[in-house]
C-alpha cells in the first residue's frame, strides 16, 4: 500500500515548462529502505567529465542502469548500462504504473554530503528525443533543486523531499536548465534517480 500525501502529481506552474511534483510518492519508511538498499548495492563510481579540455572528477557518485545495450554519453563520458537490480526494477515498475510512461534506463546520483553537487545543465542530449519525459525520484536528504530559464534567466527553487517524484516533460529541457548547488548546512546522504527513455 502506498501512503501518499497526494494521490497524484501536482502541476508546478512554470512558463515554457511542463513540471509536476509529487511529494510523498513513497512513504518515509519506503524511501529509507530504498536509500539504504541502493546505497549499498549499486556500483557507484566517481566519473570524470571533460571540462575546458581537461578531465575532472565530478563532485558526486554515479551509476547507470537499464535494459541491455542502452548507452548514454555526456560531456565526453560514455556510460553503458548495467542490468537493472531488483530494487531499481521495482521502483521503475511503480513509477511506470503511476505515471503511464515507460523507461529503459535510470541514472543514479549519490550526493555524499553538502559538498556534492550537480552543475547547471539540461537533459537535452539527442538520444533522449524531443521533449523527453524525465522522472526524478529523491531519497534521503532534502536538497534544493534549482531551475533557470535559458533566456530570461528567471530562477525557481524546489526543495525535493525524500520519497518525492519530480516529472519534467514538454519543453522543460529546451527552455530551462537545472542544478543541485552545494550546501553549507550539514547534509546527510541523498540519492536521486532519473528515469529516462534513451532511443
Ligand atoms: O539530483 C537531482 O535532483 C538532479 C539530477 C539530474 O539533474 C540528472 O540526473 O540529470
Ligand atoms: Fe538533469
Amino acid at each position: 500500500m502506498t501512503h501518499s500525501l497526494f494521490a497524484q502529481p501536482q502541476t508546478w506552474c512554470l512558463p515554457d515548462a511542463d513540471l509536476s511534483y509529487w511529494p510523498g510518492f513513497l512513504s518515509a519508511q519506503e524511501a529509507d529502505f530504498y536509500l539504504h538498499t541502493l546505497q549499498s548495492s549499486l556500483a557507484w563510481q566517481q566519473d570524470s567529465i571533460r571540462l575546458f579540455g581537461e578531465f575532472r572528477k565530478i563532485p558526486r557518485l554515479q551509476a547507470w542502469y537499464g535494459d541491455q545495450g542502452v548507452a548514454y554519453s555526456y560531456s565526453g563520458t560514455r556510460l553503458t548500462a548495467s542490468h537493472w537490480t531488483p530494487a531499481l526494477e521495482s521502483l521503475r515498475d511503480r513509477i511506470e504504473q503511476a505515471t503511464g510512461h515507460r523507461f529503459n534506463s535510470v541514472l543514479a546520483n549519490l550526493y555524499r554530503d553538502g559538498n556534492d553537487s550537480m552543475g547547471w545543465h539540461a537533459d537535452d542530449e539527442p538520444e533522449l528525443g524531443d521533449n523527453p519525459v524525465i522522472v526524478s525520484l529523491t531519497l534521503g536528504e532534502t536538497r534544493d533543486f534549482k531551475l533557470r530559464h535559458k533566456t530570461s534567466k528567471d530562477q525557481v527553487k524546489i526543495a525535493l523531499s525524500s520519497g518525492s517524484l519530480l516529472i519534467m516533460a514538454g519543453a522543460t529541457q529546451h527552455c530551462w536548465q537545472h542544478s543541485i548547488a552545494k550546501s553549507r548546512k550539514p547534509c546527510g546522504v541523498r540519492i536521486n534517480l532519473t528515469f529516462r527513455r534513451v532511443f
